[in-house]
């Protein structure tokens, strides 16, 4: 068994253990903050399941289902734990199908509701248009209509319906969100499904549970009270670092659930430490305190001390030179010559930073960023921040890292990737045409879309995104195809560049802004999109959720700059209340909803908690002299860990 599973056992791992012990076993909730070795826990909960029930699970036929966040987590847990068949880890997506692929009547019912309701969305849409919305809005509309009665009218020809990447009714397929949907429709309304969930799976851990959707939370609580069966569920998260608004932040634990406590961090240094105490104080309050740690000998060893400065300095056109000197100021005031910038750069500081206008154009995805932020819908935006978006995500997942597994000459990749996604490599496509003719044919199409992504040619996105469409190398989601249909005249415009602030603009139709977005982004050059990855891979504050599990960095530097920024989802100048919060802001707060500062906050939280040992923050801000008083009152950092340029001059 792994490392994890082999920590010493903390006073909530004994806990988790009572419960799983416990005639029947109890539910519960393990609420803890960043570093607090909530996987850990997960794991060791894993474990115990597997020693104390193991036998009877074998013999009954049952097994306990870990549900993460991503495939990346998934495979991580799934070898912690050994590999143990009697561990069934996964998505909630692959989690969700593998219970209701059976009630093949049920999904096809509900797969023409679905349409059903789709079309009458569009209708109601139609019916109340208003004198600004255009014509070409209309036609798409009219299309989409046309599309799902067609795909309404196969239903019934669909002999098995199974999960895809993007929804294609008419073939059977559904996609994620459809999925999810489906799920917990299944379990809400049918309590013959709730029963076989319990009966499978008597044991169901929720990780990073502050970002699963609240429909999925209160789907499985549903089940936990009304199955009938034992059935033992536990959420495991941290409502500071919920980062996707979907998320269901804090889950309440039922009456007779337990609520386990972890309050000890085992991953930041004292002054990282300290730091995240202080931000957490007017969020929720949550107090940690540094864990015992034990060395190879198993002896106790003390915490880092560590650093944790913060950097007020002027955003201007000397960012660039200004962050290098912050590194080099780092270097000398730490002992850790690492910290200075080297070829192996990625390795040496963590820098995460939320990139605005001027940073994309300067990393090389300016068209890109304009396209899905200058007047695009929000959920563009928020989608841009970590590549879900879902005009990105068909390229996120497939198309650039095929490109790059091509590009690299690692044909195993190239093949895994093709077998994993495209229809192509199917089974019956296969069975249908000669297997050499089909690779060939392949091939040719992975080296075009590798000139594309590398530059070699002078592809756009749209060149791309037609020619998957018209291969059928892959399924794309129907938002997109609507987009590629050889009717849909795409007109080629200049997109604004200009800033605006989008929570005070006037509402403008959805559609439309879907429009001008995807125009600007079909005919932006796709070489953008290799820059852009290799953005959110290395920096976005986001990938740490996304990419592996409990990301964690000797060196990090987080980058505030609010400058260009065109998402209201985030502000750090209202969070350190260098800004006035907006009017929408107040209303929220008066509504008890939450605000762009909460988000923000926790944005915060999750960025500097990757630190293990020391953590440099600049702010970029215009009035560097102005913010400086300001940022000392807030009691973040200690006061002589707050500069300004005048230190980095000495
Ligand atoms: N009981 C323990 N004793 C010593 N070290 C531990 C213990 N539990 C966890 N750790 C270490 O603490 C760090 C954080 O653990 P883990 O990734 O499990 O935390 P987490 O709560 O899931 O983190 P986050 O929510 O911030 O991603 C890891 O380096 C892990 O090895």
């Amino acid at each position: 068994m792994s490392s994890r599973a082999n920590k010493p056992d903390t006073q909530a791992d004994i806990e988790l253990r009572h419960c799983i012990a416990s005639k029947p076993p109890k539910s519960f909730i393990m609420k803890a903050g960043a570093g607090s070795g909530k996987t850990t826990s997960l794991i060791k909960g894993l474990s115990a399941v597997i020693q104390i029930h193991g036998d009877n699970l074998r013999r009954t036929r049952q097994r306990v289902a870990c549900i993460t966040y991503t495939d990346i987590a998934a495979g991580e847990i799934w070898r912690d734990v050994g590999s143990d068949p009697l561990v069934h880890v996964s998505t909630i997506h692959s989690f969700m199908w593998l219970l209701a692929k059976p009630f093949q009547k049920d999904i096809r019912d509900w797969v023409s509701a679905r349409i059903t309701e789709k079309i009458r969305g569009i209708e109601e849409k139609q019916a109340s248009y208003g004198p600004r919305v255009q014509q070409r809005t209309k036609d798409k509309d009219a299309r989409d209509i046309v599309r799902l009665r067609r795909q309404l009218e196969r239903i019934s020809d669909v002999k098995t319906f199974r999960y895809g990447t993007g929804s294609k009714y008419g073939k059977g397929i559904l996609g994620h969100d459809d999925i999810l949907k489906l799920g917990t429709y299944l379990i809400c309304e049918r309590p013959l499904f709730q029963t076989l969930l319990a009966r499978q799976f008597p044991f169901v851990f929720v990780d990073e549970s502050q970002d699963t959707t609240a429909e999925v939370v209160d789907a499985l609580k549903l089940a936990q009270r009304d199955s009938g069966a034992p059935f033992c569920l536990g959420f495991f998260g941290d409502p500071m670092q919920r980062i996707y608004v979907t998320g269901s932040g804090l889950v309440e634990p039922e009456s007779d659930w337990v609520d386990i406590p972890k309050p000890e961090n085992y991953r930041c240094s004292l002054k990282v430490l300290s730091l995240a105490n202080a931000i957490r104080r007017d969020g929720d309050d949550l107090v940690q305190v540094p864990g015992k740690r034990l060395n190879k000998e198993g002896i106790i060893t003390s915490t880092p001390e560590g650093s944790a400065h913060l950097f007020i300095l002027p955003a201007d056109n000397s960012r660039d030179v200004n962050l290098s000197l912050v590194r080099q100021w780092m270097a000398t005031n730490t002992g850790d010559d690492l910290w200075c910038p080297g070829s192996d750069d990625q390795n040496r500081v963590k820098l995460l930073v939320i990139v605005h206008q001027m940073a994309a154009k300067r990393l090389g995805f300016g068209e890109l960023y304009s396209a899905l932020n200058s007047k695009a819908p929000s959920a563009f935006k928020d989608g841009f921040l970590d590549g879900t978006a879902w005009p990105l995500s068909p390229f996120m997942k497939f198309l650039v890292p095929i490109a790059i597994a091509n590009h690299s000459g690692h044909q195993l990749e190239v093949m895994r990737l093709l077998r994993t996604y495209s229809p192509q490599l199917e089974d019956a496509a296969v069975a249908a045409a000669k297997i050499s003719d089909r690779l060939k044919s392949l091939g040719k199409l992975v080296a075009s879309i590798t000139a594309g992504v590398f530059g070699e040619s002078n592809t756009t996105i749209g060149d791309l995104l037609r020619l998957v469409y018209n291969t059928e190398l892959l399924l794309l989601d129907p938002r997109l195809t609507s987009y590629l249909d050889p009717s849909a005249v795409i007109e080629v415009q200049e997109t604004p560049v200009q800033d605006e602030n989008d929570e005070d603009e006037q509402e403008e139709d959805e559609s439309e802004k879907e429009f001008m977005a995807m125009q600007a982004f079909l005919s932006c050059p796709a070489n953008q999109l290799l820059a852009y990855q290799n953005y959110i891979m290395e920096r976005s504050p986001f990938w740490t959720q996304q990419g592996i599990k409990g990301a964690e960095f000797e060196r990090v530097l987080v980058v505030l700059d609010d400058a260009e920024s065109t998402h209201s989802q985030f502000s750090y100048e209202k969070y350190l209340r260098l800004k006035e919060p907006s009017d929408r802001d107040i209303e929220n707060l008066k509504a008890g909803l939450e605000t762009t500062i909460d988000r923000t906050r926790r944005l915060f939280y999750v960025s500097c908690t990757r630190a293990l040992k020391d953590l440099a923050v600049i702010l970029f801000t215009e009035n560097p002299s102005r913010a400086e008083p300001v940022l000392r009152q807030l009691n973040l950092f200690e006061s002589d860990s707050i500069h300004t340029l005048s230190a980095l001059q000495e």
